[in-house]
């Protein structure tokens, strides 16, 4: 997309803003670990972070400067904003929200061989609903590549991939898998398939590599704005574990849970989920 850079990204509508984005955080990662090599994982990691959060930060300053960002990288990108306690972050009374995780998967991206870690971009508007929501998402996995060679971009109009007879395969963090989740494979006699970030456990639903993801004990909404929206996008389900709606752009960016799946499965894996007695965190 080079012909983008010279006539202006600020042109492109914003889910292509968003793909364009993707592609360039995920080239700018992709050099950084041709270019440094695994000897050092934690320096890979935090250079890693930090590239591509300022590349997109400056992106996004450039060509969307009314727009607020709400990025992993930033200072204090993990603290609940309390009323009373000061002023509130700008995102909280914008219109427009971007919601990044500039690595996501970091622990995979510093690790020989792996392509499991991804970049996340997407847009919260504020009217786009009661509690605002989800206009624009790509999800880069830029150490895999689509039919034409290019590194891989999922956007918001991924098809809905076609049912798989046989035991549900159910994505799961392959370092930081939820407690329950033996409990709910032997449930519904399901298979645990372990990867890396949650950007490519979703895209492994919308291409119809698993059939869902669960995940509980902790994340935050950078690490499945992005995400949910092109499984939204393909006809998934994305919910919270016990059913109810994911928000984002909310005080307290922590959103420690989430299920995405195929919309024929939501109801047998919520009653799962529910019988396993797993207590929501906050
Ligand atoms: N218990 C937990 N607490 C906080 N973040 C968690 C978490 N489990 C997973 N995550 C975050 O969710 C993303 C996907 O995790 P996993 O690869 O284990 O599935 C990672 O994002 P980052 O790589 O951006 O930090 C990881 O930090
Ligand atoms: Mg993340």
């Amino acid at each position: 997309m080079g012909h983008v850079t010279q006539n202006g990204a600020g042109q492109l509508d914003d889910q292509a803003f968003a793909e364009w984005l993707a592609g360039e955080a995920g080239a700018a990662l992709t050099a950084l670990r041709a270019g440094r090599g695994f000897a050092d994982p934690v320096a890979l990691k935090d250079a890693g972070d930090r590239v591509s959060h300022e590349l997109m930060t400056a992106a996004l300053a450039r060509w969307r400067p009314a727009d607020a960002v709400l990025s992993e990288e930033e200072s204090d990108a993990r603290r609940a904003w309390e009323a009373g306690a000061g002023d509130a972050p700008a995102r909280l009374t914008a219109d427009r929200v971007w919601i990044i995780d500039p690595l996501d998967g970091t622990r995979e991206f510093s690790e020989a061989g792996r392509t499991d870690w991804a970049v996340h971009v997407a847009l919260w508007q504020r009217s786009a609903g009661p509690d605002g929501g989800l206009v624009a998402g790509a999800v880069g996995i830029p150490a895999r590549t689509a039919v034409d060679g290019a590194p891989l971009i999922l956007g918001t109009g991924c098809p809905t991939p076609a049912a798989v007879d046989g035991p549900l395969r159910i994505a799961v963090s392959r370092s930081r898998p939820p407690a329950f989740v033996g409990e709910l494979l032997d449930l519904l006699d399901a298979r645990a398939v372990p990867m890396g970030s949650a950007g490519v456990k979703v895209c492994a639903v919308v291409t119809g590599e698993v059939d869902a993801y669960v995940h509980a004990g902790g994340q935050y909404e950078w690490d499945s704005a992005a995400p949910v929206a092109v499984a939204l996008g393909a006809g998934m389900h994305a919910c919270r574990i016990d059913g109810s709606p994911l928000r984002y752009n909310r005080a307290n960016p922590r959103l420690p849970d989430l299920l995405v799946c195929r919309p024929e499965s939501a109801g047998q894996l919520l009653d799962a989920i529910a019988r396993t007695g797993v207590e929501m965190a906050v």
